[in-house]
């Protein structure tokens, strides 16, 4: 049930190219705040959870697909999802697998919070979507940085061969980075270097929480 009267959630977007250190830096600021502020105060959300759904698709068609365009998103469910979220409704989050590229059977009960974390390539390219963000942060990793941080990554987590990354990093990666995410640095609020270690940083942000969860 709607609570009524709750004040509408702080939505917080954190943007960078892939393996900017986006989820790092996003779970740091949440487990460190957690036991603080607890579990009613503060949640994550994944804009890669809402990868649009390609099980209707064999596998060898769904390793084609543009995944660094803003079309491989379903924004328009996410954009639903946050007005569920300031109606004070619970959302059922996706859950995307990278190994099989498409939705899982799964999905993740996420309860209305006053802080919402919500980290993505694409957040900031759908105006409509961007403009229910609060506070935009943008992670400005050097793109080597990120490279050599995603061949890591994705060999061990993701199941990728240097070759399918290599491929994938020349095809849509990289000159999708150009055309959507870097352009739209210009909207973010605040811009962090050196990744999702960068400790000043994080605090900045804990600091900014602790003062909207008052
Ligand atoms: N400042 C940093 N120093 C060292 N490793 C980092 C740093 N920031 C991120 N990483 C690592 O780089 C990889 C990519 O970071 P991740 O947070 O998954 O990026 P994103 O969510 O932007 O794709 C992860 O293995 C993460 O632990
Ligand atoms: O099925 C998929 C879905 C996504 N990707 C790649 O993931 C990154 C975005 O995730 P980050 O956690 O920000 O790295 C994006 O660059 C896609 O290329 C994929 O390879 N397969």
């Amino acid at each position: 049930m709607p609570e009524e009267n709750s004040p509408k959630p702080t939505f917080i977007a954190i943007v960078g190219a892939s393996a900017s250190g986006k989820s790092l830096f996003a779970q740091t600021i949440y487990d460190e705040l957690l036991p603080e502020l607890g579990a009613n105060s503060i949640a994550i959300i994944k804009e890669d959870a809402y990868y649009r759904d390609q099980t209707h698709m064999p596998f060898e068609e769904r390793v084609k697909t543009n995944y660094d365009h803003p079309k491989a998103f379903e924004h328009e469910l996410l954009s639903q999802h946050l007005e569920q979220l300031v109606s004070s409704q619970s959302i059922e989050c996706p859950v995307y697998c990278y190994k099989n590229h498409t939705r899982t059977e799964k999905s993740n009960t996420i309860e209305p919070t006053k802080i919402v974390l919500i980290e993505g390539i694409m957040l900031l390219t759908d105006k409509n979507l961007r403009d229910r963000f609060d506070i935009k942060v943008y992670m400005d990793t050097p793109l080597d940085i990120c490279l050599l941080r995603r061949i890591e990554r994705d060999t061990v987590e993701r199941d990728r061969t240097i070759e399918s990354i290599t491929e994938q990093y020349i095809s849509t990666v990289r000159p999708m980075y150009y055309q959507f995410i870097e352009p739209a640095k210009i909207h973010a609020d605040i811009v962090i270097t050196r990744g999702g270690k960068n400790r000043m940083a994080i605090e900045v942000i804990k600091a900014k929480i602790r003062q909207l969860s008052q």
